[in-house]
Formats: structure tokens, sequence, C-alpha cells
């Protein structure tokens, strides 16, 4: 297709970027709504902005500063998206996960996404981390995929299996992780529901939702993790529960973008220090592997 998302204008892009840094990651980290700051972590950088990179979209959201940061954490090379794209920038749902296969065809082969997320599950609170295993992909239930339309083989099969999508060990390894750092009182784990956005849920939307098994709610994470296994890549994935959603109709609550960027300042170090340490031990040993 000439629609800017085949195999060769990926292929275009990863060269370009190729040419341009001999780090060669094999993890790629993409930062959620306020998050960017994970991308500070990584050593000997070298940074584009999207907008120097053929092909590739424009972040337009506060708090997606729009930069590709390639470097080392404790020695691992890694690429680090400080800014994602979501559906509800209006752009095509092959465009938001072109990174992802950019990504893969320069090598990686463990994405790491977090997003900040509302908390539908009661036991949830601001400030928890969610270690996501499962989602919904309710874009998906209307056709809106990003594998739709000709599939690539060079890029994966035609119908791909999701019930494997989030990496078992990559689960157990955050939990243990979050444990030994101390963060047990806030790490949870659960399903992701994405929504197309850019309104928030509405009340009887979020409890539809919750109805459904969904433990928190966004706009973003479920189409990169199907591009991203549907080219093999192992897939982490995590919410930061940013505010709860309303779920009562006498509630005062309203949702609002400034409080999802203040509340990733809030646990931004923790959040540095678990994806950090996932890194190292992804690399290191093959207790996970
Ligand atoms: N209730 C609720 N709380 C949330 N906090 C973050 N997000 C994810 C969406 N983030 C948008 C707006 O902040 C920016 O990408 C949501 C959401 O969709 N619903």
């Amino acid at each position: 297709s000439n629609k800017g998302w085949s195999y060769e204008d990926c292929k275009a892009t990863a060269d370009w970027l190729l040419a341009q840094t001999d780090v060669r990651p094999t993890i790629a980290i993409v930062c959620g709504s306020g998050m960017g700051g994970l991308a500070d972590m990584l050593k000997d950088q070298v940074v584009f902005n999207y907008k120097d990179i053929p092909n590739f979209p424009q972040s337009t959201v506060h708090g997606h500063a729009g930069r590709l940061v390639f470097g080392t954490l404790k020695g691992r090379p890694c690429v680090c998206m400080q800014g994602r794209f979501h559906l509800y920038e209006g752009y095509p749902i092959q465009k938001i996960t072109l990174p992802i296969r950019i990504f893969k065809l320069i090598g990686v082969e463990t994405v790491m996404l977090t997003n900040a997320a509302g908390g539908l599950n009661q036991d949830f609170k601001v400030g928890d981390i969610m270690i996501i295993r499962d989602h919904l992909n309710m874009p998906g239930f209307a056709g809106n995929n990003p594998l739709a339309g000709l599939n690539d083989e060079r890029f994966g099969v035609r119908f791909p299996c999701m019930s494997d999508a989030y990496d078992r060990d990559l689960q157990q390894m955050a939990m243990d992780v979050g444990q030994e750092l101390g963060y047990g009182d806030f790490l949870k784990e659960g399903v992701y529901c994405v929504l197309g956005g850019p309104s928030f849920e509405t009340i009887a939307e979020a409890r539809m939702l919750h109805k459904l098994g969904a433990d928190a709610v966004g706009m973003s994470t479920a189409p990169e993790v199907i591009v991203a296994r549907h080219c093999g890549m192992r897939v982490f994935a995590l919410s930061l529960i940013t505010n709860k959603a309303v779920m009562d109709y006498d509630s005062e609550e309203k949702a609002n973008h400034e409080d999802v960027l203040q509340a990733g300042k809030q646990r931004a170090e923790q959040l540095e220090r678990l994806v950090s340490t996932m890194v190292t031990k992804i690399e290191h040993n093959n207790n996970y592997a």
C-alpha cells in the first residue's frame, strides 16, 4: 500500500535510524502520558525529534515530548519513545503502530509499554502500578485493528494468536522486582481496556467495562501490543493508575488530563526503578528467558 506504513516504508525509516546511530537496542520502552522521564534514565543518549525522522508521525498531546531516545540502561542498549500516538489524535491505527514495526526492523526483541489509565477496579488507588495481564481491545470490536487489510508475511501471520500476548515470565519478573523494591503496597495486576477517546468514558461506560472484567481504562497500548506480537516481539506492559474512573452519578469527581500528568510525576521515580531493574534482568539472567 502506498499509505506510508508498508514494509518498505518501515524498512526505509529503520535503515535511516540504523545509519544515524550505532546503538543497537534489543529493548524498546514506550512512555505513557507524563512518563517521558523514563527516557532520562538512558546514558550516552542519541536523540531524534519525531519531526526529523522520515515518515514518523508527530506527537500532538501535552505530556508527550515527541522524541526517540537511543541509549543504554545499565549497559543494555535501549530505545525509548518519549511520546506515543493515539487514535484520538486522528491518525490511522496503522500509523499509531508504525514505530513498533520500525523497532522490529532495527532489532528490538522486547517492548515495554507504559500508559496512564483510569482505575475501574475499586481496590485500586491513584498511584497504583498495574501490571497488565491482558487487554480488551474495544476499537478492535468495531474492526479498527492495526492488522486489518493486506497482511505482509514478512512481519507475521494473517491470524496471530493473542492468548499469549502479555509475556507471563515478564509479568512474574515485574511482580518479583516490584516486591524486592518494596512496591508491594501499590503493585497490582489486571486487565486493561482501550477506548478510542479523546472524550473520557461516561459513568455508564465505566460501569459496563468494569462488569466486562476490565480493571483499568485508557486510550492506547492495545494496538501496539497486537502489532508487536504479530511480528514476534515479547511484550510487557503496565498502567499507572492516575485517577479512579467515575462510577457513581452522585460523584463530584471529574477526569482531566492535568491530573493524569500530575499523578505520573508522583510515581515517576518508582516507575523508573521498576523498568530499569527489569531491563537489566531481561538482558541478563535466563531465569525468565
Ligand atoms: N477515567 C480515565 N482516567 C484516565 N487516566 C488516563 N487515561 C488514559 C487517557 N489519557 C489521555 C487523557 O489523559 C491522554 O492520552 C484515562 C482514561 O481514559 N479514563
